[in-house]
């Protein structure tokens, strides 16, 4: 399914200076010589596009940072008429709509604890309604792929066409080396579903560490995102926000020098020619897979009829439990990782239920 969204190309609304797109600044603006000092540095890498600094930080626990509030757009626009960046900064109600669009903020920008309450989003989307700013939103912190998708209609509903979606990562209990799950699935789904939406990604937020940051930035570019927010201060050590997670200036054109960038497609014919007869061998697979899943599924109607006739139940344990094992087993030898096989046959086993079920609730009418 996709999902009509009035939206406008990254391309015509935001001049990339360098290519990949690189939005970066502090965390956090903390003083006006931080600001500057940071975006200076950032614009003589001249590997960055748009300067952003957070300056409401909505934060977990009261008392701590939060934020410099409204005197931030000051320095905000001092350090664009001195490097001539483009600003950016988070919104999340509609007194910081009003004032930053007051101050001439560039681009707004949705956070992920924002965009997890549709009444938030749309007291964002009425005050902008009759404006034309560019607006990115985060993923929600839960990974729920509709918050993230109605926080985008709500605001390209209030007339913002310029719109762009931030990959920041999934809150989660897992303890892993991330802060926040990248769970790229979701990215991709939401790509799937709306392919004109330009997709940022935040590694800044996914790592929560800056040793991490490369990695993960490089595999948003691999999967074709178009750009990156990462931030940087320049002195992250004594930062106010986010410490870990931040680079100075040089480390990031540093990195931004190690990043591989590899484009959507190759016009060279010996590489579309060698990808043709690869993807139709991919082709035939794909239908002879399906004619056996076609096949496998008919027998399972067969069973379920005779499990019906019999007065046998549906689930079996056992059954399932020896298939489950052979077939792992078997797909080891075949290098398919454990994960990828078990997902396979649960979602088959769900199906044959699924089909049995309905056999065993069929009226005698319907059985004809
Ligand atoms: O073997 C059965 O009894 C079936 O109905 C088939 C099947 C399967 O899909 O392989 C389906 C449901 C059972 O739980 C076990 C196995």
């Amino acid at each position: 399914m996709k999902l009509n969204l009035n939206i406008q190309p990254l391309s015509s609304w935001l001049n990339v200076t360098h290519q990949p797109l690189v939005i970066s600044g502090p965390c956090s603006a903390e003083t006006e010589e931080q600001l500057l000092a940071t975006a200076r540095l950032l614009k003589a890498t001249g590997k960055v596009s748009v300067l952003r600094a957070g300056i409401w930080k909505p934060r977990t626990r009261p008392g701590e940072f939060e934020g410099i509030g409204s005197i931030g757009l000051e320095w905000l626009n001092k350090a664009k008429a001195e490097t001539g960046l483009p600003i950016a900064v988070e919104v999340a109600n509609a007194k910081h709509v009003k004032e930053a669009l007051a101050a001439g903020v560039d681009i707004l920008w949705i956070g992920a604890r924002s965009t997890v309450n549709p009444f938030t989003v749309q007291e964002i989307a009425d005050a902008l309604e009759g404006h034309d700013v560019p607006v990115m939103i985060k993923n929600p912190i839960n990974p729920d792929l509709s918050l993230w998708v109605g926080a985008l209609e709500r605001i390209n509903r209030a007339g913002i066409t310029k719109i762009a979606a931030i990959h920041r990562g999934f809150s989660s209990f897992e303890k892993t080396a991330f802060r926040n799950q990248p769970m790229w699935d979701l990215a991709i789904s939401l790509k799937t579903l709306i392919p004109d939406l330009p997709i940022l990604n935040d590694p800044s937020h996914i790592c929560g560490s800056r040793e991490l940051l490369p990695f993960i930035a490089q595999k948003a570019l691999d999967l074709d995102m178009q750009g990156l927010m990462i931030e940087a201060h320049i002195d992250p050590s004594v930062a106010w926000t986010d410490a870990a997670q931040q680079v100075t200036p040089a480390a990031l054109s540093e990195m931004i020098d190690g990043f591989v960038l590899r484009k959507a497609e190759s016009k060279n014919p010996e590489f579309t020619d060698k990808l043709a007869v690869m993807r139709e061998k991919i082709d035939q697979i794909d239908d002879q897979i399906f004619q056996k899943l076609g096949e496998r599924m008919k027998i399972v109607e067969q069973i379920g009829e005779f499990k019906r006739d019999n007065d046998v139940t549906i689930l079996q344990v056992s059954r399932w439990d020896e298939i489950l094992q052979k077939r792992t087993a078997y797909g080891s030898v075949l290098k398919l990782e454990k994960d990828f096989t078990a997902k396979i046959l649960e979602l088959i086993h769900s199906e044959s239920i699924r089909k049995q079920t309905a056999i065993m609730n069929a009226t005698k009418a319907e059985l004809g």
